[in-house]
């Protein structure tokens, strides 16, 4: 029976700013439930009090009512409305139905926690104030009645009522603003594992995972989507040559280079030192290998920070149960095999890692 209150909605995970909100309401509907129930029974057969058991049956349905409504929906909101509703009428019922006798008033005292934690500060406040109200006056009539109750009691119970909403107010304000700081710090967080500090792209391990992602998509292989390995030939020369600062330079404005030439990159990544890895998507073998020879060209004809070099590129398409490493393995192949050829060159590889074109012979179209 518990696991229908203790529903997990996977749209509210753990991290989630309402996680805890659904757990108070699935909890005060669990109690309430019961409590009704139990109360439903107790007036039907033990103290056959009819009409009482009717309202208690009332209570029951509405109880009962949310809490499918919730379970169904996941309206955190409506949700936490309809259950401070319920929880303040019905507290507020009972203290005036006993006239504030019997102790009764501390009942009142559960409105501030519960309504600043579902409905926040400002409507917290306005029930937490009106509850008190009506308990300050149910105490000057009591007062009305009988001396054994003097002003004090009246003055102690707004002094309560005050500091509880005070309190709260600040309570509700520092959970609030300790959870937009944290909020605001994993993303400073997320942001720094997935990026490459000195490129400002994704680094190995996002595209990794974006890639991973992609893969799964069913419907990844009814448009075709291009990987390709892009390697600044013989790297070590420009930091040999020029020092590790221009070498880094030459890395940032590259990748720059690569994201304003790269059409339909739905990824690009710095897969490592001088390694670049994009995923372009509705790109056919043919025009993935037409994009990435011109970008061969454009940085073999140019240079950058005034420094002349060439690059590599492997390239191969998404294929049906393909995995992230038999994806980067084939492309990779056809890195190598375009290295070996000498470097400045595009290689592809097919479906069973065999490079079936380079750029030497690519003229724009894949035999
Ligand atoms: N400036 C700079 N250099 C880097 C960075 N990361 C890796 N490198 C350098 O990149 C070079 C890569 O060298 P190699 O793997 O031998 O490759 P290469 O010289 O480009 O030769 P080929 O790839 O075979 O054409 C090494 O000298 C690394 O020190 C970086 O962030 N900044």
């Amino acid at each position: 029976m518990l696991s229908f209150w203790y529903k997990e909605f996977p749209q509210y995970p753990k991290d989630h700013k309402d996680f805890w909100r659904t757990r108070l309401i699935a909890h005060s509907l669990l109690i309430t439930t019961c409590y009704f129930l139990v109360l439903t029974l107790l007036n039907l057969f033990y103290f056959a009090s009819y009409e009482i058991a009717l309202i208690d049956a009332f209570g029951l349905f509405i109880s009962l009512g949310i809490c499918i409504w919730f379970n169904k929906t996941a309206n955190v909101n409506v949700a936490s409305w309809a259950v401070t509703l319920m929880i303040v009428s019905l507290i507020l019922m009972f203290v005036i139905s006993v006239g504030g006798h019997a102790h009764s008033l501390f009942w009142a005292t559960l409105i501030p926690p519960f309504t600043f934690f579902l409905v926040g500060r400002n409507w917290g406040s306005i029930f937490s104030a009106v509850a008190f109200a009506i308990c300050a006056y149910l105490v000057y009539l009591q007062q009305q009645q009988t001396v054994t109750i003097g002003l004090g009691s009246l003055f102690n119970l707004i002094e309560v009522g005050l500091a509880h909403i005070l309190i709260f107010r600040f309570y509700e304000k520092t959970r609030f603003s300790a959870y937009t700081r944290l909020s605001i710090r994993n993303l400073e967080i997320q942001h720094l594992a997935e990026t490459d500090k000195l490129t400002g792209l994704y680094n190995r391990q996002k595209f990794d995972f974006e890639l991973s992602q992609l893969i799964a998509k069913n419907d990844v292989f009814k448009t075709p989507h291009c990987l390709l390995i892009c390697d600044i030939d013989h790297f070590k020369n420009i930091n040999d040559t020029y020092g590790h600062l221009v070498g880094d330079n030459v890395l940032t404005e590259f990748a720059k280079i690569l994201k304003k030439r790269m059409r339909n990159y739905a990824l690009i990544a710095r897969w490592g030192g001088e390694e670049f890895t994009i995923i372009l998507s509705n790109t056919s073998l043919n025009d993935g290998a037409k994009q990435a020879d011109d970008l061969r060209k454009y940085i073999a004809e140019n240079t950058i920070t005034n420094i002349a070099f060439t690059i590599s590129i492997g390239l191969a398409t998404i294929q049906k149960d393909d995995t992230v490493l038999k994806l980067l393995e084939r492309a990779d192949t056809a890195l190598y095999r375009a290295k070996n050829n000498g470097r400045n060159n595009v290689c592809v590889s097919d479906k069973d890692s065999t490079v079936i074109a380079q750029s030497t012979y690519l003229n724009g179209s894949i035999a």
